[in-house]
């Protein structure tokens, strides 16, 4: 489904990413590890068009999608969360869906004046769309809430509603758990299997090692901007590479 062909990326003279080769298939979860500063940002940035490659594609099924903007990116199926959180926190929960929601409406400027049947029908699916997703994520009754005074842990998940409202066929999602609790982290573990089961391909960056590892199909270990490792679960946690670079450091928590 993604396809992350011979990516290189420099800021002036810093090699961030050099020559990274990474394949997500369809249906899986794939995660992305690997120390501070090894290249995962750098990585997302590029597969969501928030930085141009200085070599190589990134490629969604038959289409060429590196190069393009965030907003080119997210209508050929690609949607992310962020490592922190970037809701609108004057809106409602609601609000916030609907609005990412619009990026697939199509509403002629004749229509929006006149307010027609057409445009209000259109409304009323985003909305009751939003509604459903806010149920999915477990926020339902707190569609009314603005963002700012949900608890942290229910701003990720609002964080996860809303990319889903673009309809995405990947799902990135970017350090879900950051300073979520256990309980918290153990719902959004929750919430990523049912995404699975519901068809979404995930790509996860995650420090969170049980977190990883529970829930992965396959892993790809990044270290100073190349791909030092990858398998599943097992293998990794297995790779004297990726146990001196990486989980022996951190003693794989
Ligand atoms: N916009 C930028 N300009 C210059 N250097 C950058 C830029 N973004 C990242 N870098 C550098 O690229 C390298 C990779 O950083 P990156 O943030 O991608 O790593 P990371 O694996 O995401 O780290 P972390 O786990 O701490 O988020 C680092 O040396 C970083 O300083």
């Amino acid at each position: 489904m993604l396809s992350v062909k011979n990516i290189s990326m420099h800021f002036g003279g810093l090699v961030a990413l050099n020559n990274v080769n990474m394949t997500v298939k369809e249906g899986e979860i794939r995660g992305l590890i690997g120390p501070n500063g090894s290249g995962k940002t750098t990585l997302i940035n590029v597969i969501t068009g928030f930085y141009a490659p200085t070599k190589g594609t990134v490629e969604m099924g038959e289409n060429v999608i590196s190069g393009r903007t965030p907003n080119q990116v997210a209508k050929a199926g690609l949607c992310r969360t962020f490592q922190n959180i970037n809701l609108f926190s004057e809106m409602t929960a609601l609000e916030n869906v609907v609005t990412a929601a619009c990026i697939h409406q199509k509403i002629n400027l004749s229509s929006a004046i006149f307010q027609t049947k057409a445009l209000k029908r259109q409304e009323s699916h985003v909305y009751d769309r939003a509604r459903e997703l806010l149920k999915f994520v477990g926020l339902d009754g707190k569609e009314n809430t603005m963002a700012t005074n949900l608890p942290y842990g229910q701003q990720r998940l609002l964080e996860i509603a809303r990319a889903l409202a673009t309809e995405p066929k990947l799902l990135l999602l970017d350090e879900p758990v950051a300073g979520m609790n256990e309980q918290e982290s153990a719902e959004a573990a929750e919430l990523v299997q049912k995404l699975r089961e519901n068809g979404k391909t995930i790509l996860l960056i995650e420090h969170h090692m049980r977190f990883v590892m529970s829930l992965c199909d396959s892993l790809t270990v990044l270290n100073s901007g190349a791909v030092i490792a990858e398998g599943v679960p097992e293998e990794i946690q297995n790779n004297e590479d990726v146990i001196n670079i990486y989980l022996g450091k951190r003693g794989g928590k």
